[in-house]
């Protein structure tokens, strides 16, 4: 996900401009509220993706007001589930309408549980991780009515945890942070400080006033017709993705970067006799759970000089004999190895919390066997290594010759 400009150089839209807008959308343009709801939503789900993991935040709340902000959440709440989430929905105003009737009876096959405002724990902070703030939207006008005013209120109570340093769940806020004025924002600061808004179409002018570290912009949908009359400046959307970021990401406290890891037992007994075979079998894992280049390795070499190196290559074989890949033979590696024929492949599989270190020495068989610019490496576990340090000869003189 590329960031986009800084909020000052994006548009901010008056309550009135967005009422328009959807107008505009839903009249001459031939949108149906159904489908522009269905984008809201995703795009609210995949903001949340973009920045709080499943791994760490899968228990959300979805809060969601009787209008088309609540719709968003309603949507958003189904989308998070399939991306891996377990969400609960707060839904206390439901309006009768088809539309709205639906989306309730598709979050209730997929048993996500409906809670009541007296279901709810006072304090949100044990239950949650993220609270999707969906009660009001471009529509709402002075303050809110029950019960929107305490859940607004058992909200505001999260900010407390900030100063215990205690973990409270972040609010995702979607378009208006709940409770704000639509253009003049947090009056008197009293409201909620969302640490995620994610704007619909375009930011509302209260969105100056979100100080939140994370702001994105969601709603990939305005045709140029809109932007030409409003003079909208937004954010190119990186891709296909469904939402992009305004203004810079926050500054992250590297030390504080940690993932839980959680996988599947793995037992001494499971591990094959072979660990070329081994290895296969993770390969084909790493390949059958669609990870991105499964085939990358570090390679690290040594040069003369004593001093490592390292770079990312592409595997391009591997067989009982050991583990091909290519290069120019004058490059930084090819010398390096030529110089020291020992080295090391890591084997990195994010999502399978998995790595293979192997620790190798090169080998050189008559090019001829191996396709151009590849070179192959014989592990140091191999049995075969003794028959092949005959067979290897000095690997410097070889190399000399082939380089
Ligand atoms: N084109 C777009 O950008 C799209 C935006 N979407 C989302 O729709 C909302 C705006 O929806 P709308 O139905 O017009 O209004 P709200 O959801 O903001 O709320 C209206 C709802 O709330 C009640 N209400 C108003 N003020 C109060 C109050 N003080 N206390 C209690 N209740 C109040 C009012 O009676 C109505 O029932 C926009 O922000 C986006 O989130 C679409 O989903 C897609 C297109
Ligand atoms: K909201």
């Amino acid at each position: 996900m590329s960031s986009a400009q800084n909020s000052d150089s994006v548009s901010h839209l008056t309550q009135r401009e967005a009422a328009e807008i959807d107008e505009t959308l839903m009249g001459p343009l031939g949108f149906s509220v159904d489908q522009l709801m269905e984008l809201a939503g995703l795009s609210v789900a995949t903001s949340i993706a973009e920045v709080y993991k499943p791994s760490e935040y899968d228990r959300v709340l979805a809060i969601c007001g009787p209008g088309s902000n609540g719709g968003d959440g309603l949507v958003a709440a189904r989308h998070l589930y399939h991306f891996g989430y377990k969400p609960s929905v707060c839904y206390p105003k439901r309006t009768q309408k088809p539309l709205y009737t639906g989306l309730v009876t598709q979050l209730e096959s997929l048993s996500i549980p409906f809670l009541s405002v007296e279901d709810l724990p006072l304090d949100f902070s044990k239950d949650f991780d993220i609270i999707v703030d969906a009660m009001f939207g471009f529509s709402f006008h002075g303050t809110p009515r029950p019960p929107f005013d305490d859940l607004i209120k058992r909200l505001l109570c999260l900010h407390g945890y900030d100063q215990t340093r205690q973990k409270r769940p972040v609010i995702v806020s979607v378009d208006i942070p709940s409770g704000w004025h639509v253009e003049e924002g947090d009056i008197g600061d009293e409201g909620i400080k969302p640490d995620m808004l994610v704007s619909l179409t375009a930011p509302k002018l209260c969105a100056k006033k979100s100080s939140g570290p994370h702001h994105f912009l969601g709603g990939r949908f305005v045709p140029p017709v809109i932007a030409d009359k409003y003079k909208l400046r937004l954010p190119p959307y990186p891709g296909t993705s469904m939402c992009v970021r305004i203004g810079k990401a926050p500054n992250v406290d590297i030390s504080a970067l940690r993932e839980n890891y959680i996988s599947p037992e793995f037992l001494e007994e499971q591990v094959e006799s072979d660990p070329i075979n081994q290895f296969r079998k993770w390969v084909d894992d790493a390949i059958a759970a669609g990870l991105r280049e499964p085939n990358a390795m570090a390679l690290s070499t040594v040069g003369k000089d004593g001093k490592p190196s390292s770079r990312m290559v592409l595997l391009k074989g591997v067989d009982r004999g050991g583990f091909v890949w290519c290069t120019n033979y004058e490059s930084r590696k090819a010398c390096e190895l030529c110089d020291n024929p020992h080295a090391s492949l890591l084997f990195y599989w994010d999502g399978l919390n998995r790595q293979v270190s192997i620790f190798l020495r090169l080998a050189l068989f008559h090019l001829s066997t191996l396709p151009a610019g590849s070179l192959k490496m014989v592990p140091l576990f191999s049995p075969s290594l003794s028959k092949l340090e005959s067979y290897l000869l000095d690997v410097k003189n070889q190399t000399e010759q082939f380089f």
